[in-house]
């Protein structure tokens, strides 16, 4: 099948020093990518590179076949991405963020499908955001990332400051539009999920691919989650080893 994300060779620098080196990745359409890797092995960097919020210092972007390494501004109309959720504004309700970024409310929640219930957003339209905890925060920066109606979507670690009953109800509503179309990448610290959600991925040690996962590697793993926790934990383990 051919990819709808291919990066071949990508790097990405942080202040002159080098944090993604000649990375190679695919994604098929319509499946979920996902990223894992120590602290600080350029997961974060990555992902902002590809929906364009920071430059490529090198290698090749072709997004639905168009070379888009040097385009930041395409990169970022191309995928819906989440903003850090403690860059959400203060001074603005819920209901607020979700229109200036797309638009009438009812649009919004035809665009957001499952995810409506999912992040429980109805309970937040009037609340300020200012007075929002760290995981409503965090609902709302994830209906952000599909408002405008986006069919590829970049999501830097979602789980976070969920509760579990949101992260498993977010988890079935992406795995749900993922089946229906939706092309996702998300970096992920819980290898739970990556091992039953995941269709593909990579794990990154400073900045390099560590070890491919591929799509035979997490059928297996979703049979035994917990043997691929320990095997991946031993390799993540080796790999930020000094
Ligand atoms: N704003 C920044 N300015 C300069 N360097 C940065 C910045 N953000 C991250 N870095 C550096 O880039 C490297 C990769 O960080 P990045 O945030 O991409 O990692 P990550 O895999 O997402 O980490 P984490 O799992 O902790 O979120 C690290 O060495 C980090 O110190």
């Amino acid at each position: 099948m051919k990819p709808i994300i291919d990066l071949t060779a990508v790097s990405v620098e942080r202040t002159g020093e080098r944090v993604v080196r000649h990375v190679d990745l695919r994604v098929i359409e319509g499946s979920w990518f996902g990223l894992i890797g120590a602290n600080g092995s350029g997961k974060t960097s990555l992902l902002r590179a590809l929906a364009g919020r920071l430059p490529f210092a090198g290698g090749s972007c072709r997004i639905a076949g168009v070379e888009m390494i040097a385009d930041r501004p395409a990169r970022a109309m191309h995928f819906g991405f989440s903003p850090p959720a403690d860059t959400l504004p203060d001074a603005l309700r819920g209901r607020e963020v979700l229109e200036l970024v797309g638009g009438n409310i009812e649009t919004i929640w035809l665009r957001l499908g499952p995810l409506r219930g999912a992040l429980g957003l109805d309970a937040l339209l009037d609340r300020w955001i200012g007075d929002c905890s760290a995981g409503m925060r965090q609902r709302i920066a994830i209906g952000l990332a599909f408002a405008q109606g986006h069919t590829r979507v970049i999501l830097d670690e979602p789980f976070n400051w969920l509760d579990p009953v949101a992260a498993f109800d977010l988890r079935q509503a992406l795995r749900a539009m993922v089946d229906n179309g939706l092309t996702l990448m998300t970096a992920l610290h819980d290898l739970g999920t990556l091992a039953v959600a995941c269709d593909a991925g990579i794990m990154l040690a400073s900045g390099n691919v560590a070890m491919a996962l591929d799509s035979r590697l997490l059928v297996t793993a979703a049979q035994d989650p917990q043997a691929f926790e320990r095997q991946t934990i031993e390799r993540l383990r080796a790999a930020s080893a000094p």
